[in-house]
């Protein structure tokens, strides 16, 4: 398997290829400005909220650009002495002060203590990081759109900020600090956090691909869903230079002019009812893509066979969802009657990874500088790089442009 492109963001058309719209039925998304090409990298943004997503990964990685902390030479933070930093470039950037505090708080016990598990550490050092950032950054954060409310007992707001206003310096907090400002914070974290994933390396059991944080980007978050998407994103925290923790969105495919550019929240081999089910409880539409409009029709589809935890799908896009023989469709699946009831079988051959265990999406790598296609698809979990032939040996080119 060839290693992942140390600089993928390259060949980047001019102009902006996306615009905001107000889409009836879906809020804003973002719709293609100009025809695009397959594997055109859409846009590549910095994040605007970066947090650890839980506190044994704050201690394996550098808490300001999150790179694997060098065994010998880290760099613990002055203030906290919890966190460290790769570098002492890293160190000077600092990392969110709420959250460092916090950190020190009970000599370095207290955090620990209010967070004794990941699944309550996930939210809450969301929380310190959001409410450390400066106040336009937080305005913005609070303008995207919120996920619904968890069901209950799945998400203790109220425990949370109690978490939060016993952590941290009164001082340091907003001016709104607020059980509701909690509560709004967590709804912005659940519809619209990218989980940062540990990169392949060769050998590495899939299962063990984790994410290493957690960030918001504000323009990606306007990426509304699509059972078969279009576009998919990339993050390589490991790449040289500044911009490690920045997404990278690519076009799967030609895109042309005004058309609706989508992302999928979770893995695309999801079945009709899973993905259904996660979609309305975590980000509260019925989704009725094209792909949902066929497969609402199927007969059989394995309502059992679910296996959804609840966790969030945006931001948990590492647990696979489903886990086992999980609810997802494999190609030619026993739901569909025949080939007119597949009708985007074409899509799973060309798009989603054949590596074992492995759900990612296949995106072509970018077109060359001077337009040429790349012919190879990279894998947006595995980082496998695969021929576009060995995919499908008689076919030409894409044939898809939506
Ligand atoms: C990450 S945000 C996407 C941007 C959002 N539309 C906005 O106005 O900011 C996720 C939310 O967008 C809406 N959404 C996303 N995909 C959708 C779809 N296929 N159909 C209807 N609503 C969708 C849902 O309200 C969902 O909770």
């Amino acid at each position: 398997m060839a290693s992942a492109p140390q600089n993928p963001t390259t060949a980047a058309a001019a102009g902006d290829a996306l615009r905001v719209a107000d889409l009836p039925g879906r809020g804003r998304g973002l719709v293609s400005a100009r025809s695009v090409r397959e594997g055109e990298v859409l846009f590549s943004e910095p994040a605007l909220l970066l947090y650890p997503s839980t506190l044994a990964s704050l201690r394996a990685y550098c808490a300001a650009c999150f790179r694997a902390l060098p065994a010998a030479a880290a760099v613990p933070c002055a203030s906290c002495r919890a966190a460290a930093f790769c570098s002492p470039a890293c160190a000077a950037a600092a990392h969110p002060r709420v959250l460092c505090a916090a950190l020190s708080h009970g000599g370095g016990a207290g955090l620990a203590a209010a967070a004794p598990t990941e699944a309550v550490q996930e939210p809450l050092l969301f929380l310190l990081a959001a409410y450390s950032l400066p106040d336009p950054a937080l305005r913005a954060v609070l303008s995207l759109s919120s996920a619904p409310p968890p069901p209950p007992g799945a998400q203790d707001a109220a425990g949370l900020h109690a978490a939060v206003a016993a952590l941290a310096p009164p001082h340091l907090l907003p001016a709104g600090f607020s059980p509701d400002l909690t509560a709004a914070l967590l709804a912005k974290d659940r519809g619209n956090s990218f989980a940062i994933m540990e990169p392949y390396r060769p050998g590495m059991s899939l299962e063990l691909l984790k994410a290493r944080a957690y960030a918001v980007y504000p323009r990606a978050s306007l990426f509304n869903h699509d059972c078969l998407p279009n576009a998919c994103h990339f993050d390589y925290p490991d790449r040289p230079g500044t911009g490690n923790t920045d997404i990278v969105v690519r076009a799967l495919h030609d895109i042309s002019e005004g058309r609706e550019v989508c992302i999928s929240y979770f893995a695309a081999n999801w079945r009709y009812a899973d993905r259904q089910r996660r979609l309305l409880e975590d980000y509260g539409f019925r989704c009725e893509c094209d792909r949902c409009q066929v497969e609402s029709r199927w007969k059989d589809d394995d309502d059992d066979n679910n296996g959804d935890d609840g966790d969030d799908a945006m931001e948990e896009e590492e647990d696979g969802g489903d886990g086992g023989d999980d609810g997802m469709e494999e190609e030619g699946d026993a739901n569909a009657d025949g080939d007119d009831d597949f009708p985007h079988a074409y899509f799973f051959v060309r798009y989603l990874c054949d590596s074992e265990g492995c759900w990612g999406m296949l995106a072509p790598l970018p077109p060359s500088p001077n337009g040429e296609l790349s012919h190879v698809f990279e894998c947006n979990l595995c980082g496998k790089l695969r021929k576009e032939e060995d995919a499908m040996p008689d076919e030409g080119g894409s044939g898809m442009v939506h």
